[in-house]
C-alpha cells in the first residue's frame, strides 16, 4: 500500500489532437488562439493531419498511457483516481478538473506529456492550469494543482530511451551498424525560448542543454550494450512560424544530407524529445525524414518513443510517490542522471517566461509565490 496523501487524484495532462477531419481546423484554432492566424493557413498546417485521415494518434496514445499508469498504480496499492485531460482538445483540462472537484477532489497532482523544460513544455501548461483554476474558482470550485518536476533526466525515462535505441540498431539493415551514427531528434523551438528556458534552470540548463545532457548518456549506454561506440548528434524537427525568426538547428533533414555528404550509409533516428509517436513523429520523421533518407539512399531506422514502456510508466508513478512524500514533509530520494541533477518541483517566478520575442504576461500555476514584503 503506497500513499499519495495529500493528493486526491492524479491528472495526465497533454496537448490533445483531432479525432476526425472536421476537428482539424477547430483544433488548430485552439492551438494558435490569440495569434490571428487565418483559417486558410490553418487548412495548410492541417494537411499533415488530413494525410492521416484527420486523426492524430496522440489521444489513443494517452489513453494507453493512462491505462498503463492505472495498472502500475494498482500494483502498488495506490487507489486515487488517475484521469486524462488536454490543453487543446477534448477532454479539456477545465472540464476534467471540474469533474474531479465534483467527485470530491481538492488537491490534484499533474504530470505533463513533455519531458523537457521550456515555455512549450512547462510554462504553457502551467498557464493553462492557472486559467482553468481561475474559471473553476469563479464557479465556486476551489482546487489546488501541483505538477511533478521535468523528468527528462529521470533514470526510468533515460533507460526506456536506451532500450529503444538498442532495439533500433538491431533492426538496422546495414552490414556495419557500428558505422551508423545516432541522430537524436527533438522539437525545434525559437532561440529566444531556448535562452529563456535556462534562466531559472538548475545549472542554467537550457532546453538544448537538457537534451545534450541525457543524449550523451543514452548514446554511451546504448553503445556499451551494442558493443560499439556510437557517434551521435542532436537535431531538430517541426519548426514552424515566421521563417525570419531564428529557431534551433540543424533540422533533421539537413543533418541527414550533411551525414550523407560525409559518406554515412545508415543512421538511427531517436526522437528523445517526444514521449509518444504522435503527429510530429509519424509525419515529420516517419514520412518526411524517411523520404529524405530514401532520396539519399541511406538506410534508416527510427527508434521507438518511450510510449508505455514499463521503465517509463513506473518512472512517472515513482515521481507521484516522490512528490507526495515531499508534500508530507518527508525527504524522499529524487533520482536523476546526468550533470544537471533533479529539477525544481515548483517553478520559480519568471521560469521559462519567453515564448518568442515577448515575455508572457499571464499568470502561471505550480509556481512559487513571491514572499509578501
Ligand atoms: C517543444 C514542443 C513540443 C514537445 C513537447 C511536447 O510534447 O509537448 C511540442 C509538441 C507538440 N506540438 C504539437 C502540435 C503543434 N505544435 C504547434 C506549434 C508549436 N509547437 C512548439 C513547441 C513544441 N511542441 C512551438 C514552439 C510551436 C510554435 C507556436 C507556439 O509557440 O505554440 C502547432 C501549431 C501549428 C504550427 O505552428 O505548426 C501544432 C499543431 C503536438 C500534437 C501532435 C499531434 O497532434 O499528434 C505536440 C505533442
Ligand atoms: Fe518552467
Amino acid at each position: 500500500m503506497t500513499s499519495l496523501t495529500p493528493y486526491d487524484a492524479v491528472l495526465l495532462l497533454s496537448f490533445g489532437g483531432p479525432e476526425a477531419p472536421e476537428d482539424v481546423v477547430p483544433f488548430l484554432r485552439n492551438v494558435t488562439a490569440g495569434r490571428g492566424i487565418p483559417d486558410a493557413r490553418l487548412e495548410e498546417v492541417g494537411e499533415h493531419y488530413y494525410a492521416f485521415g484527420g486523426k492524430s494518434p496522440i489521444n489513443d496514445q494517452n489513453r494507453a498511457l493512462l491505462a498503463a499508469l492505472r495498472t502500475d498504480m494498482d500494483s502498488r496499492g495506490i487507489d486515487v483516481p488517475v484521469v486524462w485531460g488536454n490543453r487543446n482538445w477534448d477532454p479539456y483540462l477545465t472540464d476534467v478538473l471540474r469533474d474531479l472537484h465534483d467527485d470530491g477532489a481538492r488537491r490534484v497532482l499533474t504530470v505533463v506529456t513533455s519531458a523537457y523544460a521550456s515555455y512549450s513544455g512547462c510554462r504553457q501548461y502551467r498557464e493553462n492550469i492557472a486559467e482553468a483554476l481561475a474559471t473553476l474558482a469563479a464557479e465556486g470550485r476551489d482546487l489546488e494543482v501541483d505538477k511533478v518536476r521535468p523528468y527528462y533526466n529521470h533514470p526510468g525515462f533515460v533507460a526506456a530511451n536506451v532500450d529503444a535505441v538498442v532495439a533500433a540498431y538491431r533492426r538496422l539493415a546495414t552490414a556495419r551498424p557500428g558505422d551508423a551514427p545516432l541522430v537524436l531528434v527533438t522539437h525545434s523551438i525559437p532561440t529566444a525560448m531556448e535562452t529563456a528556458s535556462g534562466a531559472q534552470a538548475p545549472g542554467g540548463a537550457t532546453y538544448s542543454a537538457q537534451h545534450l545532457d541525457v543524449g550523451a548518456l543514452i548514446a554511451a549506454e546504448a553503445g556499451r550494450r551494442l558493443g560499439h561506440e556510437l557517434t551521435w548528434q542532436l537535431t531538430y524537427c517541426s519548426r514552424s512560424g515566421n521563417p525570419a525568426t531564428p529557431w534551433l538547428e540543424p533540422d533533421v533533414n539537413d543533418a541527414l544530407a550533411e551525414l550523407h555528404r560525409g559518406g554515412t550509409a545508415a543512421v538511427v533516428l531517436a526522437p528523445i524529445g517526444f514521449v509518444s509517436d504522435h503527429m510530429e513523429v509519424i509525419y515529420d520523421l516517419d514520412t518526411e525524414a524517411r523520404a529524405t533518407a530514401e532520396d539519399l539512399g541511406m538506410a534508416m531506422e527510427r527508434a521507438a518513443t518511450v510510449g508505455t514502456a514499463p521503465a517509463f510508466v513506473s518512472a512517472l508513478v515513482d515521481l507521484f510517490v516522490e512528490r507526495a512524500g515531499t508534500e508530507r514533509g518527508e525527504d524522499p530520494v529524487r533520482p536523476a542522471v546526468g550533470a544537471v541533477g533533479p529539477w525544481h518541483d515548483v517553478c520559480p517566478p519568471g521560469c521559462c517566461l519567453l515564448r518568442d520575442g515577448e515575455e508572457s504576461t499571464v499568470p502561471a500555476a505550480c509556481e512559487l509565490t513571491p514572499a509578501v514584503p
